[in-house]
C-alpha cells in the first residue's frame, strides 16, 4: 500500500479497507466482490453460514491468500497483525513448550532464531499469568486441553501487542469459564484502542459483545452496527444465499 493511500486511510479512521475483494480457490470464488471499511479501534464480529468465506477473508487479510480481484488496503506491517487461526489448523504435535509458544508472539523483536531477552521472558510469563496459566511454562503444548491451549494462543497474542487482531472462531469447543476469560481479553484489547475482529457462530455472543458486525455469505450482506446488520431479514438472506450457492461457480458468474 502506498504512503499516500495509508495516510488517506488513517485520516478516514480506517484500520483496513476492502475494495471489491474477490478471493478464489481454483478460480471458484469464496469471497466475492466485498467492499467496506474496518474502522480503527473497532470491535467487529464476522458472521455467516458455513462455507460463507469468513476464514478465507481473514486469510486474505493476513496475506496467506492473494486476492483474485480487488484490493486490501492497510498501513500495517506483518508484526502489527495478530492472527489466531481455527484450532483445527494448528498442529499441536509440534514439540514445543508453552513458554516458547508464547515467546513466538515476540518473533518480530527477537527474530526467528535470536536469543530471547530476559525482558521478553518476563513478558511471556506475565501473559501466561494473565490467561491463568501460571506453572504451565514447561508443559509441551500437545499435553494441554483445548481450552488451555486456546489460553496459550491468547497469551501469544498478548505478547505480540498487534494493532489489528484477527480471531477465527476463538470460542469454538471452549467452555463458558474460558470463553468468559478470553472475552475479557478481547474487551481489554478493544479498550486499548486495538482493532479486533472475530469470526463467530454464536449470535448471542455477537450481539452482546461485538458492537459491529460484518455479515457475509460469500457476498457481503451487511457491515456496520450489529443491531442493524443482524436484523432477521439479513440473517434470512444469508441463509437463502448459502442454500442456493453453487460450489463450482466460476469467478463472476451471477448467482443462480
Ligand atoms: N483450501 C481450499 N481449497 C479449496 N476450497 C476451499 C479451501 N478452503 C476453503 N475452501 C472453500 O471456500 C469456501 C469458503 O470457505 P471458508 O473456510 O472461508 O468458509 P467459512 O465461512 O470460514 O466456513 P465455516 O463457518 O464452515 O468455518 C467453502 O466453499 C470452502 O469449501
Amino acid at each position: 500500500m502506498s504512503g499516500a493511500t495509508t495516510k488517506a486511510a488513517a485520516e478516514r479512521g480506517a484500520a483496513l479497507t476492502l475494495q471489491n475483494l474477490t478471493v478464489t480457490y481454483d478460480r471458484h470464488p469464496a469471497v466475492h466482490h466485498v467492499s467496506g471499511t474496518l474502522k480503527a479501534g473497532s470491535l467487529t464480529a464476522i458472521a455467516g453460514p458455513n462455507g460463507a468465506g469468513k476464514s478465507t477473508l481473514l486469510k486474505a487479510i493476513v496475506g496467506e491468500l492473494r486476492p483474485a480481484e480487488g484490493r486490501i488496503e492497510h498501513g500495517l506491517a506483518a508484526r502489527d497483525i495478530g492472527y489466531l487461526p481455527q484450532a483445527a489448523e494448528i498442529n499441536r504435535r509440534f514439540p514445543i513448550n508453552v513458554l516458547d509458544t508464547v515467546l513466538l508472539g515476540d518473533w518480530h523483536q527477537s527474530g526467528a532464531f535470536g536469543r530471547v531477552a530476559r525482558a521478553a521472558r518476563e513478558r511471556a510469563q506475565e501473559a501466561l499469568s494473565t490467561v491463568g496459566l501460571d506453572g504451565f511454562e514447561r508443559r509441551p503444548i500437545g499435553s494441554l486441553s483445548a481450552g488451555q491451549f486456546q489460553r496459550v494462543l491468547f497469551a501469544r497474542l498478548l505478547m505480540q501487542e498487534a494493532r489489528l487482531i484477527l480471531l477465527d472462531e476463538p470460542f469454538t469447543a471452549i467452555d463458558a469459564r474460558t470463553t468468559h476469560d478470553l472475552l475479557a481479553l478481547v474487551s481489554r484489547w478493544h479498550g486499548e484502542g486495538r482493532t479486533v475482529v472475530a469470526v463467530l457462530h454464536d449470535f448471542e455472543q455477537v450481539r452482546s459483545h461485538f458492537p459491529e458486525t460484518l455479515l457475509i455469505a460469500r457476498e457481503l450482506i451487511g457491515w456496520g452496527p450489529t443491531t442493524e446488520v443482524m436484523a432477521p431479514a439479513n440473517l434470512l438472506k444469508a441463509r437463502a444465499m448459502a442454500e442456493r450457492w453453487d460450489e463450482t461457480a466460476p469467478v463472476c458468474e451471477p448467482a443462480a
